[in-house]
């Protein structure tokens, strides 16, 4: 029997990782984990629940208590509110305890699986045959996201966007827990100038070149 096929897409926020990762899942029939949603969803359970982000017991009783539903509401957990309580709840060791056997389960499907987020490919499945970095400058990454946000009416300006994701960059890479790092073992893909078609073709052949490396 050949290995499962197990690719962990990491990289930076707006980078194309969830849709390159969303892609590569369809082309290989696999099912695909974005685990940002978890971190956005514990940051939205300890807000709504009137909780401070500074307060690590209450971030680490949501993580725990994290059911399927609460990660539904997609425009809640793609808005940036979410996307900076999920990094600063991110930086709690306890918290990514909680959510770590679940992501671990999710990877170790017997078929393989794609999995996205900061640390897939250095803590989640640091086996996985297929590993990817995405990157693109911060100013990219900011133009690409804030498109998305203004597109479905939320309104930011851009310049605002660029010091959100900026600042969690920072933060993402500067934490003690599972920094967000490139794994010794990924290949690194710049997207600054490509497109979606070109960056999930350049992705794919990442992860045929791994498949024939791997005799998968
Ligand atoms: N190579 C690309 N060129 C232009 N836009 C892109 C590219 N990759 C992704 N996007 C768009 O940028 C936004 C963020 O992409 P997404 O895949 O959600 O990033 P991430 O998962 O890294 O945060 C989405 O609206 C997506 O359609
Ligand atoms: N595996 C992961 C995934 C997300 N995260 C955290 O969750 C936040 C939101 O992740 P995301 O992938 O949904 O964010 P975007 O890259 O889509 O903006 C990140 O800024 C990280 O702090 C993490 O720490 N580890």
């Amino acid at each position: 029997m050949t290995a499962p096929l197990i690719i962990a897409v990491d990289g930076p926020a707006a980078s194309g990782k969830g849709t390159i990762a969303a892609r590569l899942a369809r082309t290989y029939g696999l099912p695909h984990l974005d685990t940002g949603l978890l971190y956005r969803a514990v940051g939205v359970g300890v807000l709504d629940a009137s909780g401070s982000l500074d307060d690590e017991a209450a971030a680490v009783a949501v993580a725990r208590a994290l059911k399927a539903e609460s990660l539904q509401d997609a425009d809640r957990l793609t808005s940036g509110e979410a996307g900076e309580a999920a990094s600063r709840v991110a930086g709690y060791p306890g918290v990514r305890a909680a959510l770590l056997e679940f992501q671990r389960a999710f990877a170790a499907q017997p078929g393989g699986a794609v999995l996205d987020g900061r640390d897939i490919g250095t803590v989640i499945a640091p086996d996985a045959p297929a590993k990817l970095f995405i990157t693109a400058t911060p100013e990219v990454r900011a133009r690409r996201r804030w498109k998305q946000l203004t597109g479905r009416g939320d309104v930011i300006a851009y310049e605002d966007m660029l010091a959100d994701i900026m600042r969690r960059d920072e933060r993402d890479a500067g934490r003690g827990a599972a920094p967000m790092v490139q794994a010794e073992d990924a290949v690194l893909l710049d997207t600054t100038d490509m497109d979606i078609e070109t960056a999930f073709d350049a992705a794919r052949r990442i992860v045929e070149a791994a498949r024939v490396r791997n005799g998968l």
